[in-house]
This record gives C-alpha cells, structure tokens and sequence, in this order.
C-alpha cells in the first residue's frame, strides 16, 4: 500500500490516534494516511494475527525521519473491559489521545424477517455500542480534560438500509450519538462528526459477503406467485447444486451497486481516508455534530433494492381523483 496525502507532510506530528478496524480495508488506508503525516496510530481490532501482519507492512512506508509510529493491539470493540485496556495501553505507550476513528464494525446480510435476535444483537453491539464504548472511555480517560477530535464511520443508511437492517438502524444511532455527544463534550475542546461511506470496495469488505450468492434464490420468492422456491421435482429453480453453483456471486454485490453509484464505479478506501484526516485536522476547527458524505451522490440517487411488482396494498380511497384516474386509463386503453 503506497500512503499519498494531499495534506501537508508533518500535519499530525506528536499526534496519537487509534483507529478501530485499522488492520483492513478503509481502516488499513486511514492508518497509512496518518502516518503518512506523521501520526503516533495504534490499530485495534479482534484478529491478533491480521493486526500483526498489518502494522508489518505499514511500518515500512515511515520514512526514517518520521516521527510516526504504529503499534497494534488486540481488542474487541463489543467487550468493555477489553476497550478499556485499549485506551490505557495507548496512554501508557503513548501518553496522550489527540485522535480516535470508529473504523471497526461491519454487518452480514439477511432480509430483516430471517434474521436470529444473536445476529441482530451481534450487529448492534459492534457498531452501536462499540462505537459508543470507544468514545466514551477516551473521553473518560483522555480527551475530558485535554480535547482531542473523533470521526465514526457510518454507512449510506439514509433511505433505510433494506438487506441489512440492524447495520442501518446502527448506524443511524451512530449518526444521532454523535450530535449529542458533540454538545455534551464540546466544553472539553472535543469535536465529533461522521463519516458515511458509499459502496466501497476493498478485499477483506468483499470477503464478508461470500456466502451472499446463495441468498439471490431467497431474493427472488417475494417474484414467485406461490411465495415460494420451487423444488426440482416440480421443475423450477431450487436445489443445493444450483446455489453451489453461485457461492462465489456474493462478492459481485458489490460490482451490481455500480449502476446506482452516480460515478459509475465503486468507491477505494483511499477516497475514504482524506476525508477522515480532514475532519481531525486543525482546517476542520469549526466543524462538530457534523456529517460528511463520502458517496459520490449515491444517497441521492437509486437503490440497489428491488420491489416486485405487487397489488398487495389496499386500494386507495374512492372519490372523484380516483374516478378520474380510472376513466383516463379506460381512454388510454382504447387508444391503445
Ligand atoms: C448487499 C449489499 C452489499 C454491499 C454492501 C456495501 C455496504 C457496506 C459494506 C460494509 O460494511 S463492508 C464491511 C464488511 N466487514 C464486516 O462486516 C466485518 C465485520 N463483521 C463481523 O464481525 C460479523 O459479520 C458480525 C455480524 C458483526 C458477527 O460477529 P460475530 O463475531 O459475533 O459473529 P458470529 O458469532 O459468527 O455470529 C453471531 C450471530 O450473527 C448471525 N450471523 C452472523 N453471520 C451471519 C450470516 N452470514 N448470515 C446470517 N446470520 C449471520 C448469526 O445469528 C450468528 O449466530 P449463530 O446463529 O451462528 O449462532
Ligand atoms: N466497504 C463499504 O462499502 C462500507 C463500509 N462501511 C463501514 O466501514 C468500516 C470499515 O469497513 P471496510 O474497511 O469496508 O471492511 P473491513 O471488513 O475490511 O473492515 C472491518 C474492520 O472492522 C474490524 N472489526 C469488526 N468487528 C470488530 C470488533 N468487534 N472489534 C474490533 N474490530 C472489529 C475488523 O477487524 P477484525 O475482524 O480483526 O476484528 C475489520 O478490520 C466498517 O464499519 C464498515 O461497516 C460503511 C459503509 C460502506
């Protein structure tokens, strides 16, 4: 991974960070971008061996006269106890926290009516409390009495978030925490605002998804009349070979949001990363409470969800609208 930063060199020198997530993905492009601007960051994330293979890699892009530095530690963002030692070891490595980025979370997919009460809970106590667990053991420890910026990443969750129901309704609470938080803290000098992404692509974001494929069947009973999968007896699509057959779909999820992408193509985690070094820079002093977009308009345009056609809904209200309608459609018809 090559760090570029359009900021200047030397911008968060003497800065400590810890970035949550910061092995992978987005994560992994913030944590090169800090330290590309000389920033102390410690990443932290469940997977010891992933963290250790990363600090690896990106210790070899500081430059000798760097005052960087990146140190990795385990830590489950859903357990108390573990974020707690996070941020002490960070201020015992480091003696201070100038910056935390909630990078850390992620979601599975499954249509809202299917999934388990574990899985929703999973969902919500990585990305919600997790989240929620982080920012305040820094304020205790740290920022209460020194100041300091946070960013927490969201998601496009603005028009629901259909096929990943607990992440949206997470994420959406991460986006109100953070108002809150930015006027109870704003007496300590802290700054908080979000980050929502689009659809970006990054290997370890793709891998989560590849057990996706198999749920296109599922996807498809609300276009079946019978409101089921067939079964090969019956000479229709359902068996465990057919779905074999599309195991390796679920990563393509991410090539079909292309169309719905006003850029017509996916977004990189280093279109995410600037962003994130913006809003913890002394060029974003003024902004809190705030956030920012980073989507290339895709919250603005289509969804990726189908709704089938259906006359499920009950039929509007007689009157003379209705009566209109009804007799211009009987003319087009003739006309037709
Ligand atoms: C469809 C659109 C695709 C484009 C998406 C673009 C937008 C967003 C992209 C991203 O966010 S990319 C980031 C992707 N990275 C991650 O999501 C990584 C982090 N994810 C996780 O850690 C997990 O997925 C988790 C959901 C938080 C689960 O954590 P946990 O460690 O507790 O896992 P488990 O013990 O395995 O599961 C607990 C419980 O959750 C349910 N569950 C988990 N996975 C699935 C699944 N694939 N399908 C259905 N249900 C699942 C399940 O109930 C598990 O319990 P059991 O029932 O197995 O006992
Ligand atoms: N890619 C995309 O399109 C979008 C991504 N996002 C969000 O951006 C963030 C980064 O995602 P991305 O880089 O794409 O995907 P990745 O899967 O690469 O990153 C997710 C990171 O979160 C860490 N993580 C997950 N659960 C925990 C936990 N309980 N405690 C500590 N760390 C945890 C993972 O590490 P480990 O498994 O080692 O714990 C991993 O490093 C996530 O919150 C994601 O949901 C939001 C919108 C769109």
């Amino acid at each position: 991974m090559a760090a570029r930063s359009v900021f200047r060199s030397g911008l968060f020198n003497d800065r400590v960070a810890i970035v949550t997530g910061g092995a992978t993905g987005i994560g992994k492009a913030i944590t090169a971008e800090l330290l590309h601007l000389g920033c102390r960051v410690v990443i932290a994330s469940r997977k010891a061996e992933r963290l250790e293979a990363a600090a690896g890699e990106l210790s070899q892009l500081i430059s000798p006269s760097s005052a960087a530095s990146i140190t990795a530690l385990q830590c489950n963002i859903r357990q108390e106890d573990q974020v707690r030692e996070l941020v002490a070891s960070t201020l015992r490595l480091h003696g201070r926290i100038d910056y935390l980025v909630n990078n850390g979370g992620g979601q599975f997919s499954s249509p809202a009516a299917n999934m388990k009460l574990k899985g929703w809970n999973a969902v919500i106590d990585t990305n919600l409390t997790g989240t929620f667990l982080c920012c305040r053991e820094v304020y205790r420890a740290w920022m209460k009495d020194h100041g300091g910026a946070i960013v927490n990443i969201i998601a496009d969750m603005w028009r629901g978030f259909p096929g990943m129901a607990h992440t949206g309704a997470a994420r959406a609470a991460v986006e109100n925490l953070t108002k809150s938080l930015a006027i109870e803290w704003a007496s300590s000098g802290i700054r908080i605002n979000s980050i929502a992404p689009g659809t970006i692509f990054s290997k370890t974001a793709m891998e989560n998804y590849k057990e996706l494929g198999p749920m296109i069947f599922q996807m498809a009973v609300p276009c079946i009349p019978a409101k089921r999968l067939g079964l090969p007896e019956e000479g229709t699509i359902f068996s465990k070979t057919a779905m074999e057959n599309y195991k390796e779909l679920g990563p393509m999820i991410f090539q079909m949001a292309v169309p719905c992408i006003p850029a017509k193509r996916l977004g990189f985690p280093e279109e995410i990363s600037p962003a994130v070094c913006f809003l913890l820079s002394p060029a974003a002093s003024f902004i809190s409470g705030a956030t920012l977009k980073v989507d290339a308009g895709q919250s603005l345009y289509d969804s990726v969800w189908e709704i089938p056609d259906h006359s499920s809904w009950p039929a509007p209200p007689e009157g003379e609208n209705v009566g209109a309608l009804r007799e211009l459609m009987k003319k087009l018809k003739h006309k037709l």
